[in-house]
């Protein structure tokens, strides 16, 4: 059989296991992401979300296993080598620089130089450049809660750092994406700016794995939903086969994980 574009996950891995000593975090897990989906991941503490998605994005070094991208076998060293595969990671603490404003914050570590030798000899930045791709960036995104560019992180709110954290992991030219208890610290209005960021995401082609404990956000959001139990990838099920009590069930192991899907 050919595998046509739709049919080859943007993001797949075969057999994951990862041990700490005696710790099976991983013990054989699959995963597969296509673009244009949410994936959630969910699972008790110590289930071994964290350690699979560290795992492909280069954060950690499987024992054993496969991860491919867009069909092709890659094997990431650092997390610099997931990037530039287009694998974007936004962490719970976001990794931004508080003090900075948001279009320096999106062009860290990628400053764009004045032309010319200002740039090149002085290394002079080009200020300006930066704060319009930066708006264009954060306008294409469908961020509307951030009015302007030049604002200090420091001085956002929590919904809006984030939205920042995310514009800045899929600004250059990422594919897929995830996110890490991107509610977590979120009051309501807030989180839900944040699931139209991830629709946003989605609807742009991206693929996107959300990682999180808050069931209400997962099922409105996420177009597949993985459960991991003790290191186990035990089912893959949708918001429309399963319902929320139904996945926490087979997440506890108090359900089987091949029962529920909502006849
Ligand atoms: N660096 C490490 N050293 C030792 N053990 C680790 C390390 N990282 C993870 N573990 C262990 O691996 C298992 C899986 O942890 P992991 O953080 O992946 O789970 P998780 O599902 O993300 O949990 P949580 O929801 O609490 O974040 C746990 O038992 C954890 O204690």
């Amino acid at each position: 059989m050919t595998a046509t574009a739709d049919s080859t996950p943007a993001l797949s891995a075969r057999g994951l296991v990862k041990t700490y000593g005696p710790v099976v975090a991983l013990d054989g897990v699959d995963i597969d992401l296509y673009a244009g989906e949410v994936l959630a991941l969910i699972g008790d503490n110590g289930a071994g979300k964290s350690t699979l998605v560290k795992c492909l994005t280069g954060a950690e070094i499987p024992d054993v296993g496969t991860i491919s991208v867009a069909g092709a076998e890659v094997r990431f060293r650092r997390p610099q080598d997931a990037r530039a595969a287009g694998i974007e990671t936004v962490y719970q603490n976001l990794s931004l620089a508080p003090e900075l404003d948001i279009a320096t914050n999106l062009f860290l570590g990628r400053e764009v130089r004045r032309r010319g030798p200002l740039g090149r000899v002085l290394r002079m930045l080009d200020h300006r450049a930066m704060r319009r791709q930066a708006e264009e960036k954060v306008g294409a995104l469908g961020i509307r809660t951030i009015q302007n560019i030049t604002q200090v992180v420091e001085t956002l709110s929590g919904g809006q750092r984030q939205a920042v954290a995310i514009a800045r992991a899929v600004a250059f030219g990422g594919r897929v994406v995830v996110l890490d208890e991107p509610t977590a610290a979120l009051g309501v209005r807030e989180t839900q700016q944040v699931l139209d960021v991830v629709r946003e995401l989605r609807d742009r082609g991206l693929g996107v794995i959300l990682i999180s404990h808050n069931m209400p956000n997962v099922f409105e959001v996420a177009d597949r939903i993985q459960i991991q139990r003790l290191g186990r990838a035990v089912a893959v099920v949708t918001p429309q086969t399963h319902t929320p009590a139904e996945a926490v069930a087979i997440m506890t192991g108090a359900l089987p994980a091949d029962s529920g899907g909502a006849s």
